[in-house]
């Protein structure tokens, strides 16, 4: 018999999450059914809208939600042969039990010279989304000018690249002077910390005189109410996430944008990446010939130990990551 290690929200998050409000369990697993597969997790992934989430969907005592690299050990499911590496949303534990539905198989030709956990990142959810929103949400075209804040982060860092595999001129800010220096290194034009600089207003100006024609907004809050001024005529913002909001206790008031919206005839539109899950394997199939070609660089946040994730999470949420979160179990 498996016993499998999990970890529960114990307590809801009151404000910045604590590793008080976690707990770790020991489950024992059931034998296999027939159309079982016993998974081992080997990447998770720490990701930001888990803190949304976990408002709007868990209740305490339930295991944390989250997706995973995992490998399959054992199969009485004919479609997953044991040692075949899958995707699976199976939340933070070790060890689970699927009936082999909504897994998502990594290719056995995977190159070996890429990590797995590769899918949880810059060729995985994240990757995504910032293709489709890019794409598809923003309609970024040639010569145009791209502002991205999370820069360095798993969604960002992808943004500015395609930006410039796109032929646009890309702007992106962050929280530390040495993510500024790793956006200057994969190709962002201009980038500046968010956190020293004196005037968010004249740090965009400053960076882009003319303005952006599409902003992608991670962030949301007090930045995307400065940015928005900044757009240029029919500008198009892609409201992807609002990180600056998630740990609020009390929502954020204003500025309102309703003015550089109509006298700029701005498109904003909000989205979630998984409504272009009949586009995934193209997006994939993009992304992955970018990064083996070398014109899309990854970079990754390691940590080692399953007893580590809230750790790695809340580390994320602090903004200690480049590039995307992972934890190696
Ligand atoms: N709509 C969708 O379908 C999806 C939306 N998202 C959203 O995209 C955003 C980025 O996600 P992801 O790339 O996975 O995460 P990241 O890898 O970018 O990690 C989060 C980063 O957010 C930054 N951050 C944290 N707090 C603040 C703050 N108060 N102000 C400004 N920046 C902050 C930190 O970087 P720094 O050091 O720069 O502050 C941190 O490293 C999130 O908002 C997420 O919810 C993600 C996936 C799908
Ligand atoms: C105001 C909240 C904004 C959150 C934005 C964000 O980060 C969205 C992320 C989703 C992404 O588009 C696709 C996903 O997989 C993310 C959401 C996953 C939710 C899983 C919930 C599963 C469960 O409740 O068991």
């Amino acid at each position: 018999m498996v016993t499998a290690k999990v970890w529960v929200l114990k307590k809801h998050f009151e404000g910045f999450p604590k590793t008080s409000d976690f707990e770790m369990k020991q489950v024992a697993l059931a034998n296999l059914k027939d159309g079982e597969l016993l998974l081992e997790s080997v990447f998770l992934s720490v990701d930001p809208y888990m803190r949304p989430y976990s408002k709007r969907d868990m209740k305490e005592g339930d295991v944390m939600i989250g997706t995973q690299v995992a490998r399959v050990v054992e199969s009485k499911n004919p479609a997953f042969a044991v040692g075949a590496f899958v995707v699976a949303d199976g939340g933070w534990r070790t060890h689970f039990i699927s009936d082999g539905k909504d897994l998502n198989p990594l290719p056995p030709s995977w190159p070996e010279s890429l990590p797995r956990s590769l899918a949880l990142g810059t060729l995985g959810m994240p990757g995504l989304t910032a293709y489709f929103g890019l794409f598809d949400v923003c309609k970024m075209k040639p010569g145009e000018t791209v502002l991205v804040n999370a820069a360095a982060g798993a969604v960002g860092s992808v943004v500015g690249q395609l930006a410039k595999i796109g032929g646009c001129k890309v702007v992106g800010c962050a929280g530390s002077d040495s993510k500024v220096a790793y956006l200057k290194k994969i190709g962002f034009d201009e980038a500046f910390n968010y956190r020293t600089v004196t005037s968010l207003d004249e740090a965009l100006r400053k960076a882009s005189p003319h303005g952006y024609d599409c902003f992608f907004d991670n962030v949301g809050g007090e930045f995307a109410s400065i940015a928005i001024n900044h757009m240029k005529k029919y500008g198009r913002i892609a409201v992807c996430g609002a990180i600056s909001q998630y740990n609020d206790t009390v929502p954020q008031k204003g500025p309102y944008i309703q003015i550089p919206m109509i006298f700029k005839e701005l498109s904003m539109k909000g989205f979630i990446v998984t409504s272009w899950n009949n586009g995934r394997e193209e997006g994939v199939k993009a992304l992955l010939k970018w990064v083996l070609e070398g014109k899309l660089k990854y970079h990754e946040q390691v940590t080692e130990g399953f007893e580590n994730m809230p750790a790695a999470f809340i580390g994320m949420l602090k903004g200690e990551n480049l590039g995307k979160a992972i934890v190696k179990v």
